[in-house]
């Protein structure tokens, strides 16, 4: 892949994430810049990672080809209001903020802002990430194939044709990591109340997590459906466990869970 200097403007968990898949998939440490409000973060940045570091959001932006926006959704725009001596015409912009449009970007930056709005997960880490892509028409196909490459350096990567598919990319995947944490630490704890130690309980379910994760994968032919029949003997013990998460409503659980992410990315949309 092509290897621009990319400047990650608010290096915070999800930066952060990608940065280091990105490092892993061999990218080059001194193509990568972290701003960050303190020196003390800029200089761990600079000791974890190895890459370029420093506070200067202006500076960094001016330097680099592409610009991640990766602050909370409520410090966007006074990030862009301070931005306003950055050129944006000749940069790609790539936000990874949830609830705010595209338009909206643009017009917080005071620029038409040729914008990538990616929704990444912290599974980017491990190189494992799941990014959704959205770019409106005037951004060229350059520009989308390098965020498109970017993205999946450290994952999996679909692009969606309208904006408002990011929304439902939030619910399916940029949140749903922390779902299956909390699913995982809710085992955890029961399997601790059963007798055994935090470090067994959860070597039991990250164990189960992982082998399941990597059935599903590895089966792409064989329907989620199926994968859960094999593991339900008639008459057994997990068909005992299922009929209490479908008597306690999981599926519609799920749906609402997912539903109200979609809601609140909308609402986020209003407020910045
Ligand atoms: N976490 C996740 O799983 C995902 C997050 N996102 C999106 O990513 C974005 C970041 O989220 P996340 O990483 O979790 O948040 P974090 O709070 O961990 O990171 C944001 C970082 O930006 C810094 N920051 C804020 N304002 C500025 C500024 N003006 N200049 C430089 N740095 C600044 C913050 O510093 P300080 O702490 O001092 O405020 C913080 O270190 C959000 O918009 C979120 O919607 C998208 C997908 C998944
Ligand atoms: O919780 C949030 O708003 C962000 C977006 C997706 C994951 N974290």
């Amino acid at each position: 892949m092509e290897q621009r200097t990319v400047a990650f403007i608010g290096a915070g968990n999800m930066a952060r994430s990608i940065i280091a898949g990105l490092l892993e998939s061999g990218y080059p440490a001194q193509k990568l810049i972290a701003v960050d409000r303190s020196p003390e973060v800029s200089a761990k940045h600079r000791e974890t990672y190895g890459i370029i570091a420093n506070e200067d959001a202006v500076a960094s932006a001016k330097q680099a080809d592409v610009v991640v926006l990766a602050v909370k959704p409520q410090d966007m725009e006074t990030l862009l209001q301070n931005m306003e001596g950055v050129d944006w015409s000749s940069k790609l912009v790539i936000s990874i903020a949830a609830g705010i449009s595209s338009a909206r970007l643009s017009e917080m930056a005071g620029s038409q802002l040729k914008l990538v709005r990616v929704m990444p997960n912290t599974p980017s880490l491990v190189s494992e990430g799941m990014s959704g892509l959205y770019a409106p028409d005037f951004v060229s196909d350059v520009d989308k194939l390098f965020a498109g490459q970017l993205m999946k350096a450290v994952g999996e990567i679909c692009w969606v044709s309208e904006e408002s598919g990011i929304n439902a990319v939030i619910a399916a995947a940029g949140s749903a990591p922390a779902y299956f944490f909390l699913f995982m630490e809710a085992m955890q704890a029961e399997a601790e109340r059963q007798g055994f130690d935090k470090e067994t309980a959860r070597l039991l379910v990250q164990q189960s997590a992982l082998g399941a994760a990597k059935m599903v994968v590895a089966n792409p032919d064989i329907e989620l459906a199926t994968l859960r029949e094999q593991v339900t003997s008639k008459g057994g013990t997990t068909a005992e466990a299922l009929n209490v998460f479908n008597n306690k409503q999981l599926t519609e659980t799920v749906s609402e869970a997912m539903q109200a992410a979609v809601r609140r990315a909308e609402e986020m949309e209003s407020l910045f």
